[in-house]
């Protein structure tokens, strides 16, 4: 595996085990026992960040804003009851399409 993959399913097993920690203990609890929304706007949010970064070229800010992004995107995951395994399922389901076919399937499954 990945050092990228090791990460990310440590850093998800941290959020899991959060959902039962006391809000007054840590930030994740805090952000979990807010709901999904509180977590979804952080999300949308840190986005922004990313994309700041990114148009700006600033590559340093760039990796640390991701790091960001990815951390409050799998809390979102958890806060919502969505696992890195559906996310997988869809990634998966997309292997060997190339992006202008899986652009025609949407279109198609939107009609
Ligand atoms: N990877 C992260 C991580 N990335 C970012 N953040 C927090 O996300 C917040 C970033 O949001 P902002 O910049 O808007 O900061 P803020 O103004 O303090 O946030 P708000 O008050 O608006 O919620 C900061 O408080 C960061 O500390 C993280 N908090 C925790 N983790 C990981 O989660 C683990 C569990 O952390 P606890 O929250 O302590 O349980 C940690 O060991 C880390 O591995």
């Amino acid at each position: 595996m990945s050092r990228f993959a090791e990460t990310l399913d440590r850093l998800m097993a941290t959020i899991e085990a959060r959902k039962s920690a006391s809000p007054d203990s840590s930030y994740t609890a805090k952000l979990l026992s807010e709901g999904v929304e509180r977590a979804a706007k952080k999300l949308g949010e840190e986005a922004v960040e990313v994309v700041i970064a990114a148009v700006q070229q600033d590559k340093d800010g760039l990796a640390s804003e991701s790091a960001d992004l990815i951390y409050h995107f799998l809390v979102t995951l958890v806060a919502a009851g969505v696992s890195l395994d559906d996310v997988a399922r869809w990634l998966e389901s997309r292997e060997g399409r190339s992006g202008l076919e899986e652009k025609a399937w949407r279109g198609q499954s939107e009609r």
